[in-house]
């Protein structure tokens, strides 16, 4: 069983260790040289090229493709790259958090060369290494079926953790979803201990709670695992800033709840505390407090 791994990055990386782990022979590219070579040192089965065409020469076939790179530019050259080397017969697999509509139209662009294609939605993060990786992913079944042996090995077990979702798109529909929901979740852990902290009349312990409601509790999750870890360092969380990025699956969520016209407050105003925690809403809450200063007199504060 031969695939290759494009982008050896934090999730790529781990998943070329898992598939060479489980039998697979990896051949494997990523612009960082290091990171080739660490591969290739650590992995019986990894082969690591130099170079993206090295690579497609020496891949058996018909050719399975894994592309584990940032969705946007990056994959867009790598997809117009791809469709240079490889031939009929031959499968890609874009694994990046990518745009649904964008692997439609992959879908269609590679089915009309005669090439296969699969979307496929990979959570487990840093961890999928060793728990396996839970893999939603869409294609026309005959691309499902040859991605599926790879999908078996990097899933938590042969018979779960994997699905074939429909066609081309779906995997990624699929996962934006996904995503959608983690924001949520996340969101809501984050104000609940908020509040539990703020609380100075009770002054709560707020690691002994995070690690109590990990045990039968109804909101138990692998989130909560990871607040209890967390907490169980350190409560104050003084060295951060309040400060979180995003990588668009929660905007694409929220603007598809608008397409779809089903609402979605949990998911937008997740994502809008993300804004908010940039400092996206300071213009915004200047005027609020000039207009109410305005209007009843009320204190602004200044700088
Ligand atoms: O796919 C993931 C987990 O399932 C990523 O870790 C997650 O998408 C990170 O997204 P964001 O940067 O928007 O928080």
């Amino acid at each position: 069983m031969n695939i290759a791994m494009i982008g050896l990055g934090k999730m790529g990386g781990n998943m070329a260790r898992r598939l060479s782990r489980g039998g697979a022979t990896v051949f494997g590219f990523d612009v960082s040289a290091d990171t080739r070579s660490q591969l290739a040192q650590e992995e019986a089965n990894f082969k690591a090229f130099a170079s993206v065409p090295e690579l497609i020469a020496a891949l058996p076939t018909p050719r399975v493709v894994w592309l584990m790179l940032p969705s946007g530019a990056i994959s867009e050259a790598a997809f117009a790259e791809m469709k240079t080397l490889l031939a009929p017969g031959d499968l890609i697999i874009d694994g990046a958090n990518a745009m649904y509509k964008d692997s439609q139209r992959h879908g269609a662009e590679l089915t009309a060369m005669g090439l296969k294609f699969v979307d496929a939605g990979v959570s487990g993060g840093v961890w999928g290494l060793q728990n396996g990786y839970c893999l939603m992913f869409g294609g026309e079944k005959d691309a499902a079926a040859m991605a599926e042996p790879f999908m078996k090995i990097l899933a938590p077990g042969a018979d779960r953790g994997w699905t074939h979702t429909g066609p081309a798109g779906s995997g990624h529909y699929t996962k934006m979803l996904h995503n959608g929901i983690e924001y949520g979740m996340m969101q809501a852990f984050a104000e609940g201990f908020a509040m539990l902290k703020a609380k100075e009349e009770f002054n709560l312990d707020v690691a002994a709670i995070s690690e109590t409601w990990r045990h039968s509790s109804v909101v138990r999750s692998w989130l909560l695992d990871l607040v209890a870890d967390t907490l169980q360092q350190d409560t104050e969380l003084a060295d951060l800033n309040a400060f979180v990025p995003d990588s668009g699956e929660g905007r694409w969520s929220v603007l598809e709840s608008v397409e779809l016209g089903i609402p979605a407050p949990v998911m937008s105003s997740a994502l809008y505390a993300r804004f908010a925690s940039r400092g996206n809403d300071d213009y915004a809450m200047k005027l609020l407090s000039m207009m109410r200063n305005a209007f009843g007199g009320h204190a602004v504060s200044k700088k």
